[in-house]
């Protein structure tokens, strides 16, 4: 009986709480029908519906269905932790995609005897950009995968998630999570022995801990806009790999506007990765937390194809000549994709004097065809969309060598 009264007296206290804050419950309440009504992830959905429709044409109902189911993860071993996971992972029906990846050089021959193909607009521009490198009397070379790069995924179909990864004796983790068709870029910059590297974007940091696994480059520079985005990818960088490898003769992280870079160091890296910030397609269609398609964030997204055209500048001028770029977003947005790539060729022509070549991916994504789904027929680059029994991406990636 007594709870009871305790009770009753409680509930007539909240009752008159209420009262005395009707104004923050008013506020509350027309927060909760505002959130319902146009909650970003269904802004950026009703974007999509609109431009990925027409982009992909009877493909998009598939990609939207596999864009709003669960994502698929690879497990990127790492070569620096004395855990032998491997063949832990492999007992569960994992496989190294790498591994299984199709090298028959007679099916990648055809794409050597492609026809020259033009990208943009000759008329206006002046520009003639030939799409794929073996058109212009180049030779494919066939692609060296690094064999230091180890992923393992679930087969298609299988929708196993992996356990988190556990510390080994000095405390480093024995493989990193990640959307397996990140590494895609990573493979396709193709970094050889005692390259000089620089990441750009690099933040949280899973495309450079790949690089690192290469154990090829001479030295990286890793760099990321947010402070602290680049303090997150300091503790994946200790969480894997061995202090003597981080040290300043190896690695250098800073905190710049990468859209500077090419004030500060010209004509320098053999290498360049280029991971711009998008709209992140499979994010924003699942998380209305620190979503691009928010309201207040409406100017930042209107302005991301130039802020991702100012980074590529920046990373081709600090490219040196003979160097090679990869540009890469996780968006299937063809104005994010290939018309900043289209812009920045023409640019570097223009207003720096640097020719540029496109270099053909798809012996890659011949590679790779029974793991990743490709868009068919892109005018320039390549992309993985995602499908439901292979759940990667999107990952949009274009190379770029430079002549001059
Ligand atoms: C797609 S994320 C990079 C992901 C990263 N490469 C990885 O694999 O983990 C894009 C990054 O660009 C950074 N960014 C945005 N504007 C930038 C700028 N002006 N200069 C350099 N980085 C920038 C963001 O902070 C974000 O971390």
């Amino acid at each position: 009986m007594a709870l009871l009264m305790d009770t009753r007296l409680l509930l007539r206290k909240v009752k008159d709480l209420r009262c005395l804050t009707p104004r923050r419950n008013r506020v509350k309440e027309k927060w909760a029908v505002t959130r319902t009504k146009h909650p970003p992830t269904s802004l950026a959905l009703q974007h999509f519906d609109a431009t990925h429709s027409v982009q992909l044409g009877p493909l998009w109902p598939s990609v939207r269905a596999a864009l709003l189911s669960e994502k698929k993860y690879g497990a990127l071993l790492n070569n620096f932790s004395y855990d032998v996971v491997l063949a832990d992972l492999e007992a569960q029906g994992c496989r190294d995609f790498l591994r299984d990846a199709d090298t028959e050089v007679s099916a990648a021959q055809p794409f050597l005897e492609q026809e020259s193909e033009v990208v943009g607009d000759e008329e206006s521009s002046g520009v003639s950009i030939s799409k794929k490198s073996g058109i212009d009397g180049q030779q494919l070379s066939p692609l060296h995968l690094s064999p230091h790069i180890k992923c393992l995924v679930f087969p298609r179909g299988d929708i196993t998630r992996f356990k988190p990864a556990r510390p080994d004796m000095c405390g480093l983790l024995g493989y990193y999570l990640m959307d397996a068709a990140s590494l895609l870029p990573c493979l396709a910059l193709d970094v050889q022995e005692g390259h000089n590297v620089l990441d750009l974007c690099a933040a949280p940091g899973g495309k450079t801990l790949a690089l690192l696994q290469t154990q090829s480059i001479g030295y990286l520079c890793v760099n990321d806009a947010s402070v602290s985005r680049t303090l997150r990818l300091r503790k994946v960088l200790n969480s894997y790999v061995p202090k003597p490898l981080l040290a300043d003769e190896k690695l250098r992280i800073t905190s710049f506007d990468g859209t500077i870079w090419g004030d500060i160091e010209r004509n320098t890296f053999d290498r360049v990765l280029i991971d711009v910030p998008c709209t992140t397609d499979r994010h924003s269609l699942m998380e209305d937390d620190n979503n691009i398609f928010s309201k207040s964030r409406t100017g930042e997204r209107r302005k991301l194809p130039q802020l991702q055209l100012e980074l590529l500048m920046a990373g081709i001028e600090a490219t040196c000549p003979s160097g090679e770029i990869l540009y890469s977003t996780c968006t299937l947005s063809q104005i994010q994709n290939q018309s900043v790539v289209e812009q920045a060729i023409v640019l570097a022509r223009e207003n720096h004097g640097i020719q540029l070549q496109v270099v053909d991916l798809r012996p890659l994504t011949h590679m790779f065809r029974k793991t990743f789904h490709f868009a068919p027929d892109l005018h320039l680059g390549e992309m993985v969309i995602p499908h439901l029994a292979a759940n990667f991406g999107p990952i949009y990636m274009c190379k770029l060598r430079r002549l001059t």
